[in-house]
């Protein structure tokens, strides 16, 4: 049988820098990068581009299995187009980010999304971020980390990074809105917020993005030492 390709895991809330990390690690080892946050903002944004109920499992799941969505990587990061139209803007939104973690909790959604995601895993290997990569979509992955930070720093980070962009926002309500998504996250019936047990758990807070960066790179390269065929 082939071998198949090495995935690395990152999971965590919102904010607590998979994306960066996960970056990072993709451009450093020249792996392949799934953003699998990308994929259920793209679903919900369908939903409200066809008037699908965010609570109707049923017609969710449809949409989920006959999703026409591209990725395409380039220089400025990956180029995300629905049914034709680019939409790598309008996923960052708030109100797709609110609408993605509903349409995540039912789990006919999330089946028929799993084949989609696990599609990603190509040679030479696939840098995985989410919230459920290490436990349900890629349980025999080389090496799994949790990534977390205090909500208050996570929305300390997050208003930065739309103050930097032009957007006038609260840092209040940003904080109410992580802790809103962290609460639905971790307590839907599949695939919760939670770390995997073989996952090596950071604590970002107070940490900058190379302190991260250290940490995660030393323990992905034991993990893959230890899983290097002899
Ligand atoms: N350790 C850190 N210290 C300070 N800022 C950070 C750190 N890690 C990430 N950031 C900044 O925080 C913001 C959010 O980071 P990032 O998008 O990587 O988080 P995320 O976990 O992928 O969130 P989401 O799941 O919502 O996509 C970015 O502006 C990023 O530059
Ligand atoms: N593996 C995943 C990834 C994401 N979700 C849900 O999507 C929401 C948006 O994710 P971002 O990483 O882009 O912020 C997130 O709040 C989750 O509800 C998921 O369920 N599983």
């Amino acid at each position: 049988m082939p071998e198949q390709a090495p995935v690395i895991t990152i999971d965590g809330p919102s904010g607590a820098g998979k994306g960066t990390i996960c970056q990072l690690l993709a451009t450093q080892f020249g792996w392949h990068l799934l953003d699998s946050g990308a994929i259920y903002r793209v679903l919900a944004l369908a939903a409200l581009h066809h008037d699908v109920a965010l609570d109707n499992e049923d017609a969710l799941s449809l949409l989920a299995a006959h999703l026409d969505v591209q990725f395409h990587p380039s220089a400025e990061g990956v180029r995300v187009v629905l049914e034709g139209e680019e939409v790598s803007k309008s996923i960052r939104s708030q109100e797709c980010a609110d609408a993605a973690s509903k349409v995540a909790v039912f789990p006919r959604v999330r089946e028929a999304l799993l084949r989609r995601q696990r599609a990603f895993r190509q040679k030479p290997g696939l840098i995985a971020d989410g919230r459920d990569m290490g436990t349900v979509v890629f349980p025999q992955a080389q090496a799994k980390i949790y990534l977390t930070a205090s909500a208050e720093e996570r929305a300390e980070r997050r208003f930065a990074q739309l103050k930097e962009k032009g957007y006038d926002v609260s840092i209040d309500r940003l904080l109410e809105e992580i802790r809103e998504r962290d609460e639905r996250d971790a307590n839907r019936k599949v695939a919760p917020l939670k770390p995997a047990e073989d996952a090596l758990e950071v604590d970002t807070t107070g940490l900058s993005i190379d302190q991260v960066l250290v940490s995660v790179l030393s323990h992905v390269e034991k993990s893959l030492e230890q899983t290097k065929p002899v």
